[in-house]
């Protein structure tokens, strides 16, 4: 039995559910992985000439036991998120530490303690096989993965899963993660594959989307409303493609911020009409390494009011960080809210606090999404309220270019790999919802 006997079976529209169950497993995989032996390998390069291309391998990998509350999906598509470009530099740390770590918590956490570190927080495929108490999945059953991985043995989590003690990245703080043709989840990651889209344009938004849900739109971060002016980083890259169609759909008003006329005009056909291109008016918010200035905060400012007519943003959805945390602070209007979920270009922030504490702000931080939330925001993609951003596609072999091209910031909106399917464009079950959106599904394609 090998990969290509599940790619069959899948592929075959007369295979049952049962006959799925029956597939036996194969022995091994392919996987990308980073190497325990080579976290060292970029010692005394800048982040920016670590590169991703030389720390990713395609590796055979055995299929690891699948245990009670897991599933084994068979992968047929992936796509490449920051995290990956993160685990594959070794940075802010190699994620060697989170598996050692989940490996001794339990008999069963310790398969995922390994010298290799298989990656990726995304994947759309069919599920092989479902652990002892699993009950709502079966095998055959077309999904999405969510990465949220949790044990919930604790109470503190049971309000919000995020909040669990032992909350962690499945792909990034996990092992047998979705770039690789078969990837271990545990069932509650589970969500239907949007039955319109193909499974690459399936396995493009999971990460992105659910974040950027929890961050702008549920109660748990900014909890947008209607009005609300939201001023969007990066509002045609990953995150920010998912937070400009929430603000939009939302009946919000983003403020797009982009590098680029091309990046601006892709947010002009989602529908935005206030967009900054960062590079064409030269913001320059740090006067040296050590020193920001306030000036070119408040030309900032003057150009959203510009585009706003005369108001300040309600809410702004950072995660550049260092760069831009500063400007974002003062830009805020009066009592609103800043929401961060990471920092690009750099973790440690500086602000003048006095614009946070005597105008009310808020600075909320917002990780990943609970289960629900991922849901709700996979469900507005199956009904084709929230498209895919998918923008290029790449084999298995290739992630490492892949995840080169984002951390360069080379790509727009996502970037999808193909791992057991063998084209693009398969996998579509509702051809007549995906030819009421077909131009918005494309929207990001090839430019
Ligand atoms: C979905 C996609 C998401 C993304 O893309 S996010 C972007 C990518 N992710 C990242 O860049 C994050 C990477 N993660 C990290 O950098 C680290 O993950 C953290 C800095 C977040 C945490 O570091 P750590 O070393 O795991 O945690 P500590 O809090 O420093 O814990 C070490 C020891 O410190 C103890 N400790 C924690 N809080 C306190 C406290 N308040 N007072 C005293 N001690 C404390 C702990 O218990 C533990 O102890 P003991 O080593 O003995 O187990
Ligand atoms: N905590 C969480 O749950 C999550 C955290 N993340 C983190 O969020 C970050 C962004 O992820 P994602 O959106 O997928 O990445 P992308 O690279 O796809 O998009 C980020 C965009 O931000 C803009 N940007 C980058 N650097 C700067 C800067 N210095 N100043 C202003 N704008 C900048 C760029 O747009 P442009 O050049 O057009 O301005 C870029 O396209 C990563 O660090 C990632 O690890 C991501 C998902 C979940």
């Amino acid at each position: 039995m090998t990969v290509k006997d599940i790619l069959d079976a899948i592929q075959s529209p007369d295979t049952t559910p049962d006959d799925f169950a029956a597939l036996p497993l194969p022995e091994s995989y392919r996987a990308i992985t980073v190497h325990k032996d080579e976290t060292d390998m970029f010692a005394g390069l800048t982040t920016r000439d670590k590169d991703p291309r030389k720390a990713t391998h395609l590796d055979d990998v055995p299929v690891p036991e699948l245990g009670p509350g897991e599933a084994l999906v068979a992968v047929m598509a992936s796509s490449v998120n920051y995290n990956s470009v993160w685990t594959s530099i070794f940075e802010p740390l190699p994620t060697f530490g989170f598996l050692e770590r989940y490996g001794k918590l339990s008999e069963l956490t310790k398969r995922h303690d390994l010298p290799y570190h298989i990656i990726g927080s995304d994947l759309a495929g069919v599920v092989l096989r479902t652990g002892p108490g699993v009950n709502a999945w079966r095998p055959g059953d077309e999904v999405v993965a969510h990465c949220l991985s949790v044990e919930l043995e604790s109470s503190d989590g049971h309000n919000d899963t995020m909040l669990d003690p032992e909350q962690r990245i499945w792909g990034f703080e996990t092992n047998f993660g979705g770039l690789a043709e078969i990837a271990l989840v545990k069932s509650n990651q589970l969500m239907p594959k949007p039955q319109h889209l193909s499974w690459e344009e399936a396995a493009a938004p999971g990460l992105v989307n659910s974040t950027a849900y929890r961050q702008l739109v549920s109660r748990n971060g900014a909890g947008m409303k209607q009005g609300d002016n939201v001023l969007i980083w990066g509002a045609s890259g990953g995150l920010g493609s998912y937070a400009t169609q929430f603000a939009l759909a939302g009946g919000a008003n983003p403020i797009c911020v982009v590098s680029s006329p091309q990046k601006a005009e892709i947010c002009r056909a989602m529908g935005a009409e206030a967009i900054i291109d960062r590079t064409a008016e030269d913001y320059k918010f740090w006067k040296d390494e050590h020193t920001q200035d306030p000036k070119e905060w408040k030309r900032f400012g003057k150009r959203i009011r510009e585009l706003t007519g005369g108001e300040d943003v309600d809410i702004v959805f950072e995660h550049p960080g260092r760069e831009t945390f500063g400007a974002s602070v003062y830009v805020t209007r009066k009592g609103g809210t800043i929401v961060t979920c990471a920092s690009t270009s750099g973790y440690n922030h500086e602000y003048d606090n006095r614009y946070l504490w005597m105008s009310l702000k808020r600075i909320i931080g917002s990780h990943f999404a609970n289960y629900r939330e991922a849901w709700e925001a996979n469900r507005l993609v199956a009904k084709g309220k929230i498209h895919p951003t998918l923008s290029k596609v790449y084999s298995l072999e290739e992630t490492g270019q892949a995840a080169y091209d984002v951390h360069r910031n080379l790509h727009q909106g996502k970037v999808g790999v193909l791992c057991l399917a063998p084209e693009e464009g398969l996998g579509v079950r509702d051809e007549e919802l995906r030819a009421k959106h077909v131009d918005a599904i494309n929207r990001f394609r090839n430019i």
